[in-house]
């Protein structure tokens, strides 16, 4: 029973992806089966026809019944015209198992497009919270390992159905033909399949092992390729090597036990069938003593049946092997549902006012220290504020307020006035421009990497002439001239090809040709030389008065300019003004910084 509802709930896993276009297989499955029976059913009335002419004293009330059926059609005694019949038959059911096929594999396809794309829309509206308590290579392992083997169990899962179907349908026209016969071996049958329950339950349990065995396999490998720079210049290769190799050797051996199991599976198909249908022929002619033409028919049909019924086997513990993947995907999608970013429905005008912190504050975690402490703070619309403070003090916290990637546990954050909860997210994020620390730098050409695939500036220069300005105003025109392909020059996976503080200026550049309203620069120039981050500071200088700029730096040299400075400090503000101000205001810490930097 719990096999059957195991059934039930898978089947309305799949079709929770691919809707109610599901149900056409089944529709598919059943004709294509009944064809067949039928088709194979129709060798009894041409044995008979080839025996005798007129019909026989010694058959049941079923093969009388399709010898109307034949006397309607006008072919009963009619060899030929059986055989006309049985050609028919075959050839629809050809077309009828063409067109099944077709279907399973457009659904199959289907169901790949969308449990990638569903994915992947639902893992951009994850909260970042709960982002930054993940590991990549869980993504990664879900949306390719994962979803892959889900969308091969559905094939296993449709071969499994057809099976079943198709060993009702033999055993439905078997029974028809030679009832007591057709009983003995459904009744065998059921017996053998109720006794592979062990190995099914086994096999699942391997799945799943498995499934979680590829989890843990795949964030060990993107961690260490990651950090493939880091890991070799220091020799750390033979340590992650045991972690992973442990980690492989487990999940093969999971592989390989279900394989065994497979083998054995598909091994017992023939063997079992023959030696059952030798003894049930025994019994039938010896006890029952049957005429034979209806037992040879049933008898082909029984091994047919018998061998589907195997298989049944054979397709459930193939959807088995991978069913751990099937409900690590949906189980994933609850997950991500349920952590999902949250969004208002206002939508924000470009900003002009001011972005207002009132009383926030904010912890990682429940168990963890606040990283930000009730801060109160406004930036005026086209201002340039500086935040400093010690690593640690909560800047970059801060900064995923103001893009509100993170939410207050307890205040407000307002965009010009309107409350956070209020925000339509989108509509103040495309207004943002984001210089991190680390580097985002796209695997394609420079000129991809600066508009994000606007379009060719090949064959668009105004595009190219926007490309090149940003590119400029980055102090990044120079280098990337001087590139063997110049804008069309592919950087390579993070940028290795190019330098770090090429790839900071690029980053630069994309943020520039994006023309924000707020930009944000956390430690944006940390990685360049004293000239181009003269340059660089000369381009943010300039920007001054056209949009709002929010800079966070340890190189107090590069603030100077700047309206207004925050210090932070464990979570709090505790000095702000303008950078004289502060520098001149007798023992404040920030004076303090000054003196170490010895500005
Ligand atoms: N993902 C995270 N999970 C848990 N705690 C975090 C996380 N990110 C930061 N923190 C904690 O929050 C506090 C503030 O960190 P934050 O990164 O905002 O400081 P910062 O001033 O930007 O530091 P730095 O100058 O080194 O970048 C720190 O105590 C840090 O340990």
């Amino acid at each position: 029973m719990s096999t059957f509802r195991d059934l039930l709930g898978y089947l309305r896993t799949y079709r929770r992806y691919i809707g109610r276009r599901i149900y056409l297989v089944f529709v598919l499955t059943i004709a294509t089966a009944f064809a067949q029976g039928f088709g194979i059913t129709m060798l009894l009335p041409l044995l008979r026809a080839s025996q005798s002419g007129g019909p026989a004293e010694d058959m049941g009330t079923a093969e009388e019944l399709l010898y109307s059926f034949l006397e309607l059609l006008g072919i009963a005694d009619s060899m030929v015209g059986i055989l006309g019949l049985i050609a028919f038959i075959f050839i629809a059911k050809g077309g009828l198992a063409f067109a099944k096929g077709g279907y399973i594999g457009y659904l199959q396809s289907r169901l790949l497009r969308e449990l990638k794309t569903k994915l992947f829309d639902a893992y951009s509206r994850m909260d970042y919270r709960y982002y930054i308590k993940q590991n990549a290579g869980h993504f990664i392992n879900v949306i390719n390992g994962q979803v892959n083997q889900f969308f091969q169990s559905f094939q296993n899962f449709t071969g499994f159905l057809t099976q079943a179907v198709t060993a009702i349908s033999y055993f439905g026209f078997a029974f028809f033909i030679a009832w007591n016969f057709a009983l003995m071996a459904i009744g065998v049958g059921l017996v053998l399949l109720f006794l592979f329950k062990y190995l099914n339950a086994y096999v699942r349990r391997l799945s799943r092992m498995r499934s979680r065995e590829m989890s843990e396999l795949n964030k060990l490998l993107v961690q260490s390729l990651q950090s493939l720079k880091y890991i070799v210049s220091t020799n750390q290769t033979a340590h992650l090597r045991t972690g992973v190799l442990g980690s492989v050797k487990r999940l093969t051996s999971y592989i390989f036990k279900q394989r065994i199991a497979g083998a054995f599976t598909s091994s017992l198909k023939e063997p079992v069938s023959v030696l059952l249908i030798i003894g049930l022929i025994i019994v039938q002619v010896t006890v029952f003593e049957d005429p034979i033409a209806p037992i040879f028919v049933a008898l082909l049909l029984f091994h047919r049946g018998m061998q589907a019924m195997i298989s049944i086997q054979s397709g459930w513990q193939q959807t088995m092997d991978k069913i751990g993947s099937v409900e690590m995907v949906d189980d994933e999608f609850d997950m991500v549902h349920k952590h999902r970013e949250e969004t208002g429905s206002h939508v924000l005008e470009p900003l002009h006012r001011s972005i207002e912190l009132d009383n926030v504050s904010f912890a990682y975690g429940e168990d963890e220290d606040h990283a930000l402490r009730g801060i109160s703070l406004t930036i005026p619309a086209n201002t340039t504020v500086a935040l400093v403070g010690e690593s640690g003090a909560g800047k970059s916290t801060l900064v995923d307020m103001l893009t509100l990637l993170l939410k207050p546990d307890t205040g407000t954050v307002e965009i010009d006035d309107v409350p956070h909860p209020e925000i339509d997210l989108n509509s103040w994020r495309s207004q943002i421009g984001y210089v991190s620390q680390e580097t985002v730098v796209f695997d394609d050409t420079i000129a991809n990497n600066i508009s994000l695939w606007q379009g060719n500036i090949e064959d668009d220069p105004e595009l190219r002439d926007r490309i090149h300005d940003a590119a400029k105003r980055a102090y990044a025109h120079h280098f990337i001239e001087d590139l063997p392909n110049g804008y069309q020059t592919v950087v390579g996976d993070r940028g290795v090809r190019l330098s770090g503080g090429q790839r900071q200026r690029l980053f630069v550049a994309r943020e520039l040709f994006k023309r924000p309203n707020l930009l944000i620069l956390d430690e944006a120039t940390s990685a360049l030389d004293t000239e181009s981050e003269r340059y660089i500071q000369d381009s943010i200088d300039a920007l001054k008065g056209e949009m709002t700029v929010v800079i966070i730096a340890h190189r107090l040299s590069t603030i100077k300019n700047v309206d207004y400075v925050y210090v932070m400090d464990e979570g709090e503000v505790i000095e702000e003004g303008p950078y004289t101000d502060l520098r001149n205001h007798d023992g404040s810490r920030f004076q303090e910084m000054v003196e170490m930097q010895r500005l």
